[in-house]
């Protein structure tokens, strides 16, 4: 029976080279990620073993690695891609990401996007 499972990641700090304006490109800014990521987690629990689900550490890494070596205009951009690279390189089945640019609008909190991406399922 599927599960409702859930492995989350709140508030990941991003650093990296975003934004439309020319100033945005010469310097470093933060993106704040919160994911939740879908999957089974009975095994893991079972047999108190790592293998058996998502490890949130090893995830956390490999976007801070992606950030480090891409830069993009658009926080969209960051979005989508680092949904494809999660569902590509582990093993979730929906993805939801709010991806945040604190600091773009002085007037507000924040602002940001929000998406939902499962991985295709092949005929
Ligand atoms: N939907 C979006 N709107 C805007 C973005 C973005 O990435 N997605 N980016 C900018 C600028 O880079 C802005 O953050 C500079 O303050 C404007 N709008």
């Amino acid at each position: 029976m599927p599960t409702r499972d859930i492995v989350f990641i709140e508030g990941l700090v991003l650093e990296t080279v975003v934004g439309v304006y020319a100033w945005e490109k010469r310097i470093h800014q933060r993106l704040v990620m919160d994911l939740e990521m879908s999957t089974d987690i009975r095994q893991a629990a079972q047999h108190d073993d790592l293998e058996g689900t998502l490890n949130y550490a090893a995830i956390s890494e490999a976007l801070l690695e992606f950030c480090h070596t891409h830069r993009f205009e658009l926080i969209e951009t960051y979005a989508e891609r680092m949904c494809a690279l999660l569902l590509a390189q582990f093993d979730i089945h929906h993805v939801k990401m709010t991806l945040r640019k604190p600091g773009a609008v002085p007037q507000a909190t924040s602002v940001g996007i929000k998406i939902e991406r499962s991985r295709e399922v092949s005929a």
